[in-house]
């Protein structure tokens, strides 16, 4: 059956529908990743967002039961190439068309997902609609001109109340602003005792918990529109060590006197070279981010760049000068993508360690 993309500068895109046949806004984006469809789909940092995957065949190893970055996918639609119905591998479950259409996704096949990317990178992320041939194309694009950005995300994806993954090792809070999955399972293979918790949750309730280190996790749209976790980790810092991941590395950087500000296309694939400063060791990264750290505004905080994005320069890891916190813009847990940086995770129990010497070694 025939479907369209409408974007707010009028161009529209004529393919097929597969998945949900269901109309969806969202903005635009595009991710290179060669594979990994099931957890870009499932990653709660797309939430609202339509996806543009650039590999022309997806599809084909279908769905499995464990590949999930959350339970319920917040993406508002996939397009592709060309999608295979047919999936042949010894994982799968269910093809990308009947998993989408049972979630109420809609997908788009057969259009020029080449031209499309081009358009997005000359003229920046752009709002769509994915919608049926009968409907009046001026009125969409109207519409959609009209529409601002959403600023509920974090709010839609992140957990209602907080939970205990038990484990042997060190406590950790994980706040949960539309956490992958793959975070979770990063701590747990680590033993943590990981309690993961709402995103409006207070410092006080946090302290409460007795943490060893808390983890700020990625989640979607804007950092500026959850004030409320800026002021909580203000309020953290010094106190307990800190790891912020992608909105956590944001939103870590905004309590710190930095500012943020939405880049063109973002970043969004698994093979983004990033520098680590001090060595100038490349790791390559799997990323999905719209927002970066202004790099000029790090001149008024008390943070220093550890890394940087090899490709346009932007700022990929953060660390504090007076306090045990740190943070990345990419994805240490991949999830689709290499594991370079998962040595990461272990840096953040080092750390913990280390401040843990330190507080015994004053109380002597
Ligand atoms: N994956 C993430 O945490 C993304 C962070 C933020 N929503 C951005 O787009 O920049």
């Amino acid at each position: 059956m025939k479907r369209q993309l409408i974007l707010e500068d009028g161009t529209y895109f004529v393919g097929r529908g597969f998945g949900a046949d269901t109309e969806l806004k969202g903005e635009v984006v595009f991710n290179t990743g060669m594979t990994g469809y099931q957890e870009i789909l499932s990653d709660p940092s797309y939430c609202g967002q339509i996806v543009t995957l650039t590999y022309p065949l997806i599809g084909n190893y279908g769905i499995n039961r464990d590949d999930f970055e959350s339970i319920t996918p917040a993406i508002h639609g996939l397009i592709v190439r060309e999608v295979e119905r047919e999936p042949s591998h010894w994982k799968n479950e269910e093809s990308l068309h009947t998993f989408l259409q049972a979630r109420g996704i809609p997908g788009l096949e057969g259009i020029d997902t080449r031209k499309l990317t081009r358009l997005i990178r000359e003229h920046g992320t752009l709002r769509g609609r994915i919608c049926s041939m009968d409907v009046d194309r001026e009125e969409i694009v109207q519409e959609l001109s009209n529409s601002g950005w959403q600023h509920d995300q974090v709010e839609t994806v992140s957990v209602r109340d907080a939970y205990h993954a038990p484990g042997k090792e060190e406590r950790i809070v994980l706040v949960d602003f539309g956490m992958k999955h793959g975070i979770l399972q990063s701590l747990i293979e680590r033993h943590c005792d990981v309690v993961v918790v709402p995103y409006d949750t207070s410092a006080e309730e946090i302290l409460r918990l007795r943490p060893d280190g808390i983890l700020l996790s990625n989640g979607p749209g804007n950092p500026e529109d959850v004030p409320q976790a800026i002021t909580m980790i203000q309020e953290l810092l010094g106190k307990v060590p800190i790891f912020g991941i992608c909105l956590g590395h944001q939103l870590l950087a905004l309590a710190s006197g930095a500012t943020t500000s939405k880049l063109r296309f973002g970043h969004r694939g698994s093979n983004h070279p990033v520098r680590e400063i001090s060595t100038g060791k490349i790791d390559i990264t799997a990323q999905n981010h719209g927002y970066t750290v202004d790099k000029e505004s790090l001149v008024n905080t008390r943070l220093e760049m550890t890394h940087e994005a090899v490709n346009d320069g932007t700022v990929e890891g953060l660390k504090h000068l007076d306090y045990p916190a740190f943070s990345v813009q990419y994805h240490p847990e991949a999830s689709p993508g290499p594991e370079d940086a998962s040595y990461l995770f272990d840096a953040f129990l080092h750390m913990i360690a280390e401040e843990k010497k330190s507080k015994e070694i004053q109380a002597i």
